[in-house]
């Protein structure tokens, strides 16, 4: 098991976001390697690249987004083989039950651990399909997508501890918390919900995001 426990950070910036691009990712990473951060989660092989300077695991997703089906997260295997090839050891991909394109998650799945040797970090959005990404040989299960497929709306302010602590004590795998782990607080419920490790993303590496909040809930109406 690559990832020991601890919080891994995730630094992403889509294109319309002034931070998007390697140079600013990879600076993200070293600032949360330097606070303290076990791992960093990064998406599509330029950002990888530049992330892998901080010396840490890196769980890499490649986002690639289609009209005609709702997975986007890796959603095939030339996408998972790209980021293997950037230098992410483990590969993060799209779980769930929703219909997708080409080869089925299953599938996937081994292809990533027998042909590419890397680990699988399952992003998964129910109980069942947390249990499903199990029994294909997933390394990791991990909250990601609660609150964001059609099962799941409407999506909850907080992150997802039930759906946490359900599959920490039947999965039988490490259990990564992952998604709208907003505060330190919320980080900590989640290692007491039995979470291996947790993830935060945009409360660490979105400036924009963090502003927009301190504007939203801070200025007087
Ligand atoms: C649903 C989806 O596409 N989530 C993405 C997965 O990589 C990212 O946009 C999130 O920022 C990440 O999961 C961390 O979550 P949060 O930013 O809430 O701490």
């Amino acid at each position: 098991m690559k990832l020991g426990r601890g919080l891994i950070v995730s630094c992403q910036a889509r294109a319309d976001n002034p931070l998007h691009g390697p140079q600013f990712m990879g600076a993200m990473a070293l600032a949360a390697r330097d606070g303290g951060a076990i791992a960093i989660r990064a998406n599509g092989p330029e950002d990888i690249a530049a992330v892998k300077a901080a010396g840490l695991p890196v769980i890499g997703i490649h986002k690639v987004f289609s009209e005609a089906y709702p997975v986007y997260i890796t959603p095939d295997f030339a996408a998972a083989e790209a980021i293997v090839a950037a230098g992410a050891e483990i590969v993060a991909l799209d779980c769930t039950e929703r219909p997708r394109q080409g080869e089925a998650p299953s599938i996937l799945v081994r292809r990533i651990r027998e042909e590419l040797g890397a680990e699988v970090f399952a992003d998964i959005s129910t109980f069942d399909e947390g249990l499903r990404a199990a029994d294909w040989g997933a390394t990791y299960l991990a909250t990601t997508l609660s609150g964001y497929t059609a099962a799941t709306e409407p999506r909850p302010s907080g992150p997802d501890l039930a759906l946490l602590e359900a599959l920490a004590g039947k999965s039988g795998l490490p259990v990564v918390a992952e998604g709208r782990y907003n505060t330190p607080a919320l980080v900590r419920q989640g290692f007491e919900a039995g979470a291996h490790a947790v993830v935060v993303g945009t409360m660490i590496t979105n400036p924009r995001e963090i502003t927009r909040r301190f504007v939203a809930e801070g200025l007087p109406a």
